[in-house]
């Protein structure tokens, strides 16, 4: 029942989503060097254990699917098998996010790889029932000058498969300062703006995010629960939330599931959607997701159409899409 409603996904990385006989498959095409070569080995090295305490801890299951993602061949294949794994469970929409820094180890620059990804989704809406953009993720615990590359590299495909820059990463307190700039002129460029912010730190660095960079829509966000300042500048502005449930349980971004805040912010009028974060690592679908909220909270059908809306008015999708998403519901 679940999988056959029409779905939007705003957040989803394309490296957290990597299937796992892929990453064996083009292991072995490419000579490298897996741990293991079964496929329910590489599931659970990739997979996040059930007792992962941190975000830190989760990010590490990134390292694996990332070493199949240094190719042409390799990039366009993920992102191709992304698109059919979610239009599989009637996904309409993807806005799939990577760091082009991460897969540099081949010799391929920002720009191929960012055109390898392109590739791969456009090679997926030939045949599926689904569109997809790019949204360009800088590493904060990395140089500002790969943020400044990744932004002037992405330039050229603004509104050609790119739409939007992210920050993404290990969340220190105060991390919005260093990146500024950037992201300034990624906002001049004619980028979007969206930043994980309020995951693995306070409701303050979702201020920052909105005021001084200018986040449109922040990736999580769950922490405003706890910050009224925070909280009133989401609610007041239309920021929209990118919630991803089971990664916020599994990073302990949330301790416990039953306040899991999505529901209260959606009657409190806060602009929230639905998405999984990662496919791979957190062991999910979009499907999966909405079933949590359902099973757990009253959430009824009226409920996920109003989400479904949200979403599409915060898609960085140009307005044809929007309006061809409209019809689906
Ligand atoms: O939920 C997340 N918070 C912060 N960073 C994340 C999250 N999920 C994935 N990432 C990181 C790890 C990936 O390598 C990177 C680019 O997709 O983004
Ligand atoms: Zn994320």
């Amino acid at each position: 029942m679940t999988k056959k409603l029409p779905k939007i996904e705003l957040h989803c990385h394309l490296d957290g989503s990597v299937r796992a006989n892929t990453i064996i498959d083009i292991a072995k095409n490419e000579n490298i060097t897996l741990p293991s070569f079964d496929e329910n080995e590489i599931k659970k090295l990739v997979q996040v254990p059930e007792d992962c305490t941190s975000l830190n801890e989760y990010l590490k299951r990134f390292d694996l699917p990332n070493m199949i993602m240094q190719t042409k061949e390799g990039l366009e294949r993920v992102a191709f098998e992304l698109l059919e794994d979610a239009a599989s469970e009637n996904v309409k929409y993807i806005e799939i996010r990577f760091a082009p820094q991460l897969h540099t180890q081949g010799g391929l620059s920002f720009k191929e790889i960012i055109q390898s990804v392109i590739n791969g989704i456009n090679k997926a809406e030939k045949i599926y029932d689904i569109r997809g953009n790019v949204i360009l993720s800088c590493l904060r615990h990395m140089s500002v000058e790969d943020a400044d590359l990744t932004v002037e590299s992405g330039k050229e495909f603004l509104n050609k498969g790119v739409v939007a820059i992210d920050l993404a990463g290990p969340e220190e307190e105060g991390f919005a300062v260093k990146f500024k700039s950037v992201i300034d002129k990624a906002r001049g460029y004619g980028y979007k703006v969206t930043i994980h912010a309020g995951e693995a730190a306070s409701g303050q660095n979702v201020i920052d995010a909105i005021k001084l960079l200018g986040a449109q829509r922040i990736g999580h966000g769950v922490r405003i629960k706890d910050m009224k300042e925070a909280y009133d500048l989401v609610k007041n502005n239309n920021v929209v939330l990118e919630m991803c449930p089971t990664s916020n349980i599994q990073t302990k971004a949330i301790e416990d599931f039953k306040q899991y805040p999505l529901l209260d912010f959606y009657k409190d009028d806060i602009k929230v959607t639905l998405n999984t974060d990662n496919r791979t690592v957190s062991n999910i679908d979009l499907t999966d997701e909405i079933n949590l909220i359902s099973d757990n909270f009253k959430f009824n059908n009226k409920d996920y159409k109003k989400i479904y809306l949200n979403s599409i008015d915060a898609t960085f999708a140009d307005e044809e899409t929007k309006a061809w998403l409209r019809a689906f519901i």
